[in-house]
Formats: structure tokens, C-alpha cells, sequence
């Protein structure tokens, strides 16, 4: 089977880049969002995104983002990925796949009932991966938020694409959360973190630690 594979979102400094590195991250995450506590300026996106080997995925995380937003983030030299996690129909995506070819584009999909899985469906042509999260309250962050959702949701639901879990993902239930759902790919942020937007480097590597293991 395939091995699980972790993201580490929301990184803001050097040594927790370098941490989520170190202990073996597919992916790091970027959050160019100006409401966020882990938003980044473009120069301090720059420092970090260099310091990111090309084996490991730069994800930039966008809330219904302008194109002038998402082009600077790419033309930093940085992201490789567009992870929408607003309110994107499909077209925004056909969109943004025609402005920005060989960019992967992933659609953060909000999950509270079940019938908010179907959303996923209407992303199959447009989207290289889907992100289920958790919905958040009305007037809060759509991400980052540390709130999961009732993975039993996933049982038996016929993913449409290639998929990945997020939302109050941490060292502790990581195991649980990979063994229900059968994600192969787990997104985290508040779970590594010390307080909102400050990332913890012992959480980090206790996280990826764990994910190896399993
Ligand atoms: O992290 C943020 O601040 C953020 C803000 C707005 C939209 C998305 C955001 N994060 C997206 C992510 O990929 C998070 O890792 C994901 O939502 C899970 O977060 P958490 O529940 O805190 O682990």
C-alpha cells in the first residue's frame, strides 16, 4: 500500500520550514491570505519557498484570491501548487489552469453533513487533487481553524480524484485519522502549532515522526 504522506501548512519562519524538511514532509504550505495569522508578504514568501528542495511540494493557499495575488505568489519563484480554499466555482479553476499550465491546482472542499461531499464531483474536470476540510463557523477562517470533521462521513464514498484530509489533524490522532479515512495524503496547521499562526518545530517533527511510522 501506499505510504502516508504529510503537508505541513501555514509555515511562516525559517526553522519550521526547515523542520518540516527535515523530518520528511511531501509538502509545505503557504497561506497568502490577509485575514490569516500565517499570512505571508511576498519577500518573507520568497526566503522560506527557497529554502524548499525540489522534491518537496510548495503549496500556496489562496481564499478567493485576484489573479494579480496568485501570479505574484508564482512569480516569487515559489509555489508550484494553487490550493483554493474560498469559495472557487469550477470555472475558476478552468480559469487558472489556462493562465498558469503546469501549475497543480487542489480545491479545498468544506465537509459537514455528508451531501457536502458531493461538491467534490464538480471538480473532477478542473482540479489535481481534492482537500476535504472541515467546515468552519460562519464569519471564521475557512482553514487553519484546528476543527475536524466526522470522518465516518468517508465511508464508502466513491472519491472522484486523487484526495487528501485536513482540518484538527495532529501527532495524536494522525494514526486514527489515516487508518479510517485511508488518506494517503494529511494536511495539518493548527495540530503543529503552539498558539494560532505560531508553528512549533518539536510539534512538527512529532508529527512527521509519527506519520513515517505508519
Ligand atoms: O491556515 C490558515 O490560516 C488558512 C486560512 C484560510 C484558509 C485556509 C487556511 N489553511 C488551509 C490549510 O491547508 C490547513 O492546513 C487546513 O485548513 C487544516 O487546518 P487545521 O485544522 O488547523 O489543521
Amino acid at each position: 500500500m501506499q505510504r502516508v504522506t504529510a503537508k505541513i501548512c501555514g509555515l511562516s519562519t525559517p526553522e519550521t520550514v526547515d523542520a518540516a524538511i527535515a523530518h520528511g514532509a511531501s509538502h509545505a504550505g503557504f497561506v497568502f491570505f490577509p485575514k490569516s495569522p500565517r499570512n505571508l508578504a511576498a519577500d518573507q514568501a520568497r526566503a522560506l519557498t527557497l529554502r524548499v528542495p525540489p522534491h518537496v511540494g510548495k503549496v500556496g493557499v489562496f481564499v478567493d484570491a485576484e489573479d494579480e495575488v496568485i501570479d505574484r505568489a508564482i512569480g516569487i519563484g515559489g509555489v508550484d501548487t494553487i490550493q483554493l480554499h474560498g469559495k472557487e466555482p469550477p470555472e475558476r479553476l478552468a480559469a487558472l489552469r489556462r493562465r498558469h499550465p503546469g501549475i497543480a491546482l487542489w480545491k479545498a472542499i468544506s465537509i459537514r453533513t455528508r451531501a457536502d461531499l458531493d461538491a467534490a464531483k464538480l471538480y473532477r474536470p478542473v482540479a489535481d487533487l481534492i482537500l476535504y476540510d472541515a467546515k468552519t463557523p460562519e464569519g471564521t477562517l475557512p482553514g487553519g481553524m484546528g476543527l475536524r470533521f466526522d470522518w465516518t462521513l468517508l465511508d464508502g464514498f466513491a472519491h472522484p480524484q486523487r484526495w487528501a484530509l485536513s482540518g484538527g489533524i495532529d501527532a495524536g490522532n494522525v494514526a486514527d485519522a489515516a487508518g479510517r479515512t485511508g488518506a494517503r495524503l494529511i494536511d495539518t496547521s493548527s495540530g503543529v502549532e503552539s498558539a494560532p499562526g505560531i508553528k512549533d518545530v518539536d510539534k512538527i517533527a512529532a508529527f512527521l515522526q509519527r506519520v513515517a511510522s505508519l
